[in-house]
């Protein structure tokens, strides 16, 4: 993948798929399924599935597997007769059930990206975000909402979190976008959602939030380096100074309110969400975390 002259390497190696048995009625479905795979290649991403080549399964794997991809497709014995799953691309696993196949998939893969399906994508879906509610995993999550098909699932999953059902936090367990191009690159910057709790609440806990205690540096530290897309972004100074006691880093605004830009683009104002660089880089993960101290 390049972003200007530079090519930059995924910090994936291996992305599971969950998607549709059937190919939908949408030509909209199947040409997302077909980007994805081109946009895994284009980062040198490889695939695990759930085997078969039947609808927006057999697209994306044959995309994958076209392009060069490594595809790993982990199937229950059950479903393994090619008349139910159909030819399929690149590496078989055999497995003995449907728990043990989610297990594995979840285990070969370093994220999870949902496109449209039906009970079986919503399953394995809900569950892996259930996952990483609990902590049995820290991998990202991603919706690819083609053409608006799960908007009625994240208007409900907003009901949850009205009601009181899901924690306002545990709402970015997962990130969501309209194409390939865009969830992939969000994925790359989304940070395991435990240290984002962590660092939510000690930041709160935090009386004076332009100053960053040690471990709130280290753990952000560890999202910087564990993100090679957010390393690759230059800052400019919005003319902070930074001073060093004990145990805080702090970083003083030469004015409130002065603006800072990202080389992306985007603008921060010091005063506000960017306080100091770990506001910023807090508030640079965009839609999976709004920090304001
Ligand atoms: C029952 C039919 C085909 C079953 N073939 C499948 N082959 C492989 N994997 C499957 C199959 N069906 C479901 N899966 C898994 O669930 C997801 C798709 O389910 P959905 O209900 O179609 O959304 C997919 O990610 C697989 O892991 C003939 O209709």
């Amino acid at each position: 993948m390049e972003e200007g002259n530079k090519v930059m390497k995924s910090r994936f190696r291996r992305v599971c798929v969950f998607c549709g048995s059937s190919s939908g009625k949408r030509n909209s479905y199947q040409t997302a399924a077909v980007e994805l795979g081109e946009e895994l290649v284009a980062r040198k991403v490889n695939l695990v599935y759930g085997g078969g080549s039947v609808g927006l399964m057999g697209l994306v794997s044959e995309a994958v597997h076209k392009g060069g991809g490594h595809v790993l497709g982990i199937i229950p014995t059950t479903l393994m007769g090619k008349e139910i799953t159909g030819e399929t691309f690149g590496e078989v696993r055999a497995v003995a059930s449907m728990h043990q196949r989610k297990a594995e998939m979840a285990r070969h893969s370093d994220a999870f990206i949902a496109l449209p399906g039906g009970y079986g994508t919503l399953e394995e879906l809900l569950e892996v975000i259930a996952w990483a509610q609990l902590g049995i995993h820290s991998k990202p999550v991603g919706l690819l909402n083609v053409d608006g098909y799960y908007n009625f699932l994240l208007a409900f999953i907003d009901k949850a979190v009205d009601d009181g059902f899901i924690q306002p936090l545990q709402r970015h367990l997962f990130v969501a976008a309209t194409n390939a191009k865009d969830l992939v690159q969000k994925l790359e910057v989304a940070v395991v959602a435990d240290v984002l709790a962590y660092l939510k609440l000690s930041f709160r806990a935090t009386t004076d939030s332009s100053k960053c205690s040690f471990d709130q540096l280290l753990l952000l530290l560890m999202c910087w380096t564990t993100c090679p897309p957010l390393r690759t972004r230059r800052w400019r100074s919005c003319g902070g100074r930074w001073s060093r006691s004990n145990t805080t880093l702090r970083c003083m605004p030469r004015s409130r309110g002065s603006v800072c830009r990202s080389s992306s683009g985007m603008r921060y104002t010091c005063g506000e969400k960017g306080k100091n660089i770990f506001g910023w880089i807090l508030a640079s993960y965009g839609d999976i975390i709004m920090f304001c101290p």
